[in-house]
């Protein structure tokens, strides 16, 4: 067996070859009335594995991508897709062959991490990939659904300027979305760019991908849009694709809007990060009940000290870091030292403060899951009282590191 790049003459069968992995048919892009998905594939990155006589038996892919980390850094990032196996030739290490390949190659674009969405949580830990954002969909009782009178407008100096509501067709608003969505995923750790040409193909899901679609954009005090809310009311149910906003009072707006919609007896809000403040500010906090929690994007990191000082910390400390990384056979131990909100990144002989895999760093690393987590489930070992105490403080983002794209 083989691993090799391919080139758009493979399309037809790298396209065939996924499907049949995935126990499909290869349906025409956008039959389904989603998006265009294909159109957006980067036929010179993807990887075909093929038999001694010539034959695709696995797909895996790359998408280029820039991804937000902490302290509102951007940076360079694979988004893997399309891994797929023949059902035949499956548990034989066609996978295993792949991502091999893939991260070699990941390494010589001179990326340090990768990011997938995992279709079955069991697949990937193992090639050193760890969840890093969770998402949920929020369902909210409209009756019950009256915003409380925001305290801290109180203890302010004066009310905040407003900000109003413009409602658009979905295919009337295409470049609104890009431009909103590019705003807001610059300062939203965990968020990934959407390129401009999934937007001109109409590729991936709504709202990317032009389905028919209700869109209440939100424009700050200035009139420059700054949020929307993507939706569509299926019987009294409103279902909300995405709700983005650069800042909080945007989202608040936009929350007002939708769970102020006639006829919706409930209101979902999809693809919500944890910890988000929408059921502080209505009057009755059982009105929002959370549902659907479940991981996003996992994290591969490809060069541990790139990584960790590429992104901003918000708390000063010092820990060493003793790192496994079985797949790639690498261990090394690593001094990270924060110091305003920069962190430096050394080799060191110190006695460790944490030892933990690879996986379980990627997984902490955008600041979405606690080290202290996995060190009660025993994954990551805590040599000294306060060690994973001071770990949590250290990796903690801004705010939750969230993910909201789909690929
Ligand atoms: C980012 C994305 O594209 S997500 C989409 C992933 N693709 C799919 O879900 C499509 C359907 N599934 C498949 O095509 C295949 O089963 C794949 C791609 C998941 C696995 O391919 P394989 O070639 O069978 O994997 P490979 O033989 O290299 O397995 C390596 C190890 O992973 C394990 N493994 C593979 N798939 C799974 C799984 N779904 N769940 C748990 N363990 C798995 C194997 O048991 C093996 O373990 P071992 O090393 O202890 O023996």
């Amino acid at each position: 067996m083989e691993i090799r790049s391919t080139t758009d003459q493979d399309l037809d069968a790298f396209v065939a070859t996924f499907h049949t992995a995935l126990g499909r048919f290869s349906d025409a892009p956008g039959a389904d009335g989603g998006g265009v998905w294909w159109a957006a594939t980067e036929m010179d990155r993807n990887l075909l594995a093929v038999t001694a006589d010539g034959r695709p038996v696995g797909t895996a892919g790359a998408y280029t991508f820039e991804l937000t980390l902490p302290g509102q850094v951007v940076v360079p990032t694979s988004g893997v897709t399309a891994v797929g196996v023949l059902p035949t030739h499956r548990r034989q290490g066609v996978l295993t062959a792949m991502m091999r390949h893939q991260l070699a190659e990941l390494r010589g674009r001179g990326e340090f991490l990768s990011v997938l969405l995992a279709s079955e949580a069991g697949i990937y830990g193992r090639f050193g990939y760890g969840p890093a954002t969770y998402t949920q969909r929020l369902t909210v009782q409209r009756h019950q659904a009256a915003f409380a009178a925001p305290r801290a407008v109180r203890l302010a100096a004066g009310a905040p300027a407003g900000g109003s509501v413009e409602l658009f067709k979905r295919a009337d608003c295409g470049r609104i979305l890009e431009e909103v969505y590019d705003r807001y995923r610059r300062a939203q750790p965990g968020a990934l760019s959407r390129p401009r040409r999934w937007w001109e193909l109409g590729a991936g899901q709504v709202p990317t991908a032009p389905t028919a679609r209700h869109v209440a954009v939100h424009r700050g005090a200035d009139g420059t849009p700054d949020g929307y809310a993507s939706y569509s009311m299926d019987g009294d149910t409103l279902t909300v694709d995405e709700t983005i906003a650069v800042d909080d009072a945007g989202y608040t707006d936009l929350a007002r809007f939708v769970l102020g919609h006639d006829l919706a007896a409930q209101v979902v809000l999809k693809h919500v990060p944890a910890e988000h403040p929408l059921r502080w500010q209505l009057e009755d906090f059982r009105a929002v009940q959370p549902g659907g929690e479940t991981d996003w994007l996992w994290v591969r990191l490809l060069d541990v000290p790139r990584a960790l000082t590429s992104r901003g910390w918000f708390t000063d400390g010092e820990l060493v870091l003793d790192v496994d990384d079985p797949f790639l056979g690498e261990h090394h131990r690593h001094l990270l030292t924060v110091r305003d909100g920069k962190a430096e990144c050394v080799p060191t002989d110190r006695e460790p403060d944490l030892s933990l895999d690879i996986r379980d760093l990627g997984a902490v690393y955008l600041g979405g899951t606690a080290p202290s987590a996995l060190v009660r489930a025993g994954h990551v070992l805590a040599h000294r009282p306060g060690a994973a105490a001071l770990a949590d403080a250290l990796f903690r983002a801004e705010r939750t590191p969230h993910c909201l794209h789909w690929f």
